[in-house]
């Protein structure tokens, strides 16, 4: 019989669900430097929005940019594992074409979240700006 933290049977109750999930995202978090670094710049960011006093559509949208990003990082690092443990360390076309169309995912969520941002950002700077010039 599998011992518990050795578990291959389904999960038997939400909570047991809950916290694998839980355990999968710390993994995420500790193993992923990428996904470091995002989170940093994202925590900047939600300072800039209670510096700049934005709106709760602006939070909405800057929160909704921000999972987008973590969202697609986290399956770009699922898809990268499963490439691994499938065909290990030796090099393949294929996985190659797998793993560079995965972090495109990552680049394109940025481009949406970069977007996002001078939406809710330009506004308020230019307003700054305008402020310091009268
Ligand atoms: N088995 C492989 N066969 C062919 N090319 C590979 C293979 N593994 C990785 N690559 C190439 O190396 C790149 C980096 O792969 P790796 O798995 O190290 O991702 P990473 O450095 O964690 O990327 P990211 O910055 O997107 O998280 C891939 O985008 C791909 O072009």
């Amino acid at each position: 019989m599998a011992s518990p933290d050795k578990q291959v049977t389904k999960n038997r109750h939400f909570f047991q669900s809950l916290s694998h999930a839980i355990a999968g995202l710390h993994t995420f978090f500790v193993e992923e430097g990428n996904f470091r670094r995002e989170f940093v710049l994202s925590a900047l960011v939600l300072i800039a929005a209670v510096v700049f006093r934005v709106s709760w559509f602006e939070w909405f949208v800057l929160i909704l940019a921000i999972l987008l990003v973590f969202l697609s990082e986290l399956w770009n690092t699922i898809i990268e594992n499963i490439v691994d443990f499938v065909i290990g360390n030796q090099y393949h076309e294929r996985a190659k074409k797998i793993k560079d169309m995965s972090a495109g995912a990552v680049v394109l969520a940025g481009i949406i979240a970069i977007v996002c941002g001078a939406y809710v950002f330009v506004p308020h700077l230019l307003h700054l700006v305008g402020m310091w010039n009268h």
